[in-house]
């Protein structure tokens, strides 16, 4: 293997998967990873939180906390890409901030932004069956989560696989339209 001290510049690509918790982002991602022809980075958002150390944080801070782990990943998802690194980024939009952050980080005809949709009844099947995941989670995020219902392509794992969802992803890639819908996105603020 050769040390290179340059590469050429260029850009990565961002599947941003968007869904409430237990809507399938994860099973969608390692199978993008298995099929996409690419080298790409699985980012969740869970990773980021699962980073910090372990020590207790006061209850009058913990908000505070919370904003920046989610802005650093943000801007950490945003650097991968500056640096010509492709990635699937796995994160839940349950805040209208969150949204807003990443327009203004993103280039936004680098960001293929997936609507990752599943029926209530199943999503609350699946949290019970996980049993990791505080109940009533997905339901109290849906409304928020697909506010704005702009995307490139949207799956709905209530009736189809992991596989399925990534085939159909991995298929939309090469001819992509635009604006995308991180461009229309910005367009309308
Ligand atoms: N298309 C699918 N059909 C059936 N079950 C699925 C499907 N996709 C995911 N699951 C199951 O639902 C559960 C949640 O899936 P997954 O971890 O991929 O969701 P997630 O959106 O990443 O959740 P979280 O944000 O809470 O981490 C898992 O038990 C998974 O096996």
């Amino acid at each position: 293997m050769e040390h290179l001290d340059s590469v050429p510049p260029r850009r990565g690509l961002v599947i941003f998967l968007n869904g409430t918790s237990s809507s399938g982002k994860s099973s969608i991602a390692a199978e993008l990873l298995r099929i996409l022809d690419e080298p790409y980075f699985h980012m969740p958002v869970d990773a980021f939180h699962a980073m910090r150390s372990r020590a207790e944080i006061p209850p009058d801070r913990l908000d505070t906390v919370l904003h920046r782990t989610w802005q650093g990943y943000h801007r950490a998802v945003a650097g991968m890409a500056a640096a010509g690194n492709n990635v699937v980024m796995d994160h839940v939009l349950s805040a209208e901030w969150r949204l807003t952050d990443c327009l203004s980080l993103f280039v936004p005809q680098d960001v293929v932004f997936v609507g990752v949709h599943c029926p209530l009844e199943e999503l609350e099947r699946r949290e019970r069956e996980r049993g990791d995941r505080p109940s009533g989670l997905a339901a109290r995020q849906l409304a928020q989560v697909h506010a704005r219902g702009v995307y490139d392509i949207e799956c709905d794992t209530g009736s189809s696989t992991p596989r399925a969802c990534a085939g159909r992803i991995k298929d939309f890639l090469p001819a992509r339209p635009t604006p995308t819908a991180f461009q229309r996105l910005r367009a309308a603020r």
